[in-house]
């Protein structure tokens, strides 16, 4: 039998046609095909759904997928505004979750906030439509704040809870994922936090409805325990995919949150604001059969003792991915540091935990061997944290940022993800306008730091999973640096300026294709947008200087 050739699925046939959608199933006509669709209809997807101890549920590719094909697409089973407390700022809409920047409506029925009095999502019972109507059984209450009586954080619990009575199904799949809720006992920090949502919902939405329902003798939502109400808090912690920009949403997806993690996930995502909030997974790296399809939980631009931290706290698990497993991190050395020795002379060797899945390793210096403990590095590395969240904030100028990466770089290695961070604003503060004059020993130091950021990033994200617009951006720093150099030096030397051309060409190319998975976002779409303007600007230029612009 050729690798071309498989034997039909209903009448063993040998025949070459298989099904158009997943590739995995061989039919020898559209007729046997029809005939099996019932039954092939669950299992026509490039993944399977696998369990073991250790991870619980996760994905595995049934087929070899290559880098930007689709894995899956998945429907929210809720989504809703984020279910942390709104302290001060505005408010989403409670009908379509835009931030209310400029005039703020309220909802005819109940009096929420929103966009317009005629917003569609006010209806949709997706959205405002169900719960609405518990929203409005609240008693009249006084001398609270606008954020104590618009408290967004409990709406997707509602939404929620209204699932057992508008699909049925969904309420069983979402009831049926991890929650953890043995880690979240009755001392723990989280439980005290649900519980005074739990509280506020009862005392002040589930009363009224229950004294409702008794009334009326109508069953609006028959499960509405405090058990219940945690348990779908924790589901939400652990499984939620989050939208931030414009949008502030918690999405529950159900073949999404059976996605594993690593911190170097093979896939990428992409959600759809305009149709339901539809997410695509698609692989990033090539995926083997029989690899597990991953996802990444958390901030990849943090060391591994921070990512892990995160994850153990959040979402319960001590990650071993391959990138936790490795002291140098892929050999980004995204977390070591300089060993300054025992003597007055610093051995300027590198400091790396020696076994970075254990909590409490020892640190040890490639060069002289000194030891340390873990608690002295990580005590340490988030004070230095907090300073560079101390300047960052402060929005600082090109001297001040310089003068502190100076420090910074006495103990930290140069590709420490704190100098990282440093580095990535600096790189754009050192301005290439056609107003300054600018030394060509300036250009170079520009040059290498973009060259070392981007080779950093790739490593880190070599997928182009979620650092996309970080990646995006120092190419396009990378690219205008170039061009001037380009610009200058035209007419030196013909076969540098077309070495540098189809350098330029090409890097302008990378920059916009880096940002596919990016154009929707609000960060990706206006990035795209100066990628576009200067990649006309140097088209122009080379057009009206008569370079080809050919590769
Ligand atoms: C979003 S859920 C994934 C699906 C889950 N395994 C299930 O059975 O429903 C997240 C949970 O899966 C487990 N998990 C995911 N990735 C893991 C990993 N790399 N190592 C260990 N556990 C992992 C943890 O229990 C985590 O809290």
């Amino acid at each position: 039998m050729s690798e071309i050739e498989g034997h039909c699925k209903v009448c063993k046939e040998l025949c070459k046609q298989k099904c158009s959608q997943c590739k995995l199933v061989y039919y020898c006509s559209g007729e046997h095909q029809k005939d099996d669709w019932k039954n092939h209809r669950k299992n026509c997807v490039f993944y399977e759904i696998c369990s073991n101890q250790e991870l619980g549920r996760f994905l595995k590719a049934k087929k070899d997928l290559e880098p930007g094909e689709i894995i899956f697409v998945d429907t929210p089973l809720v989504f809703g505004p984020r279910p942390y407390k709104i302290e001060e700022g505005p408010f989403p809409c409670v009908g379509c979750s835009k931030v209310l920047l400029n005039e703020v409506h309220a909802c005819p029925e109940c009096g929420w906030p929103a966009c317009n009095a005629e917003c569609a999502g006010l209806k949709s019972p997706q959205r405002h439509g169900l719960e609405c109507q518990i929203l409005k059984m609240r008693p009249p209450t006084q001398n609270q704040s606008m954020y104590q009586y618009f408290r967004f954080d409990i709406l997707i619990l509602l939404r929620a809870l209204f699932l057992q009575k508008s699909n049925k199904k969904k309420w069983d799949v979402l009831l049926d994922l991890e929650d953890h809720l043995d880690e979240r006992g009755p001392n723990s920090p989280v439980y005290k936090a649900v519980q005074e949502k739990v509280s506020y919902v009862e005392e002040n939405y589930i009363n009224p409805l229950k004294a409702f329902e008794k009334e009326s003798g109508q069953s609006i939502l028959p499960q509405v325990s405090s058990d219940i109400m945690h348990k779908i808090y924790a589901i939400l912690d652990v499984n939620a995919t989050e939208i931030t920009e414009l949008l502030d949403l918690f999405i529950l997806y159900p073949i999404a949150s059976l996605l594993e993690h690593s911190c170097l996930p093979n896939t990428s995502q992409t959600i759809d604001n305009e149709d339901g909030y539809k997410i695509t997974f698609r692989a990033a790296l090539h995926i083997k059969q029989g690899d597990h399809i991953t996802t990444t939980y958390t901030n990849i631009l943090w060391g591994t003792q921070e990512r892990r931290k995160h994850l153990k706290e959040t979402k319960y698990f001590a990650c071993s991915c391959q990138r936790c497993r490795d002291p140098t991190e892929l050999g980004t050395f995204f977390s070591a540091l300089i060993c300054l020795g025992t003597t007055e002379e610093p051995c300027k060797g590198i400091q790396l935990p020696v076994n970075p899945t254990e909590d409490h390793t020892n640190w040890r210096c490639n060069k002289c061997g000194i030891k340390l403990p873990n608690k002295e590095i990580s005590d340490f590395v988030s004070h230095l944290s907090k300073e560079v969240n101390k300047i960052i904030e402060k929005r600082p100028n090109l001297e001040e940022l310089e003068e502190f990466l100076g420090k910074l770089d006495i103990f930290l290695h140069p590709n420490h993800y704190l100098a990282y961070t440093i580095k990535h604003t600096l790189v754009q503060l050192y301005k290439i306008d056609d107003e300054i004059e600018i030394s060509n020993s300036f250009l170079d130091a520009k040059l290498k730091l973009c060259q070392e950021l981007i080779d950093l990033t790739k490593k880190l994200d070599p997928g182009n999973s979620r650092l996309a617009i970080y990646l995006a951006v120092l190419l396009n720093e990378q690219l205008m640096t170039k061009f001037k150099i380009l610009s200058r030096n035209f007419g030196d030397d013909p076969e540098e300026t077309l070495h540098l051309k189809d350098e330029v060409l090409q890097i302008a190319s990378e920059s916009r294709d880096v940002l596919n998975n990016e154009k929707h976002s609000e960060a990706g779409a206006k990035l795209l947008e100066v990628i576009n303007f200067n990649g006309i600007k140097i088209r122009n230029w080379l057009e009206e200087h008569e370079i080809s612009t050919a590769s």
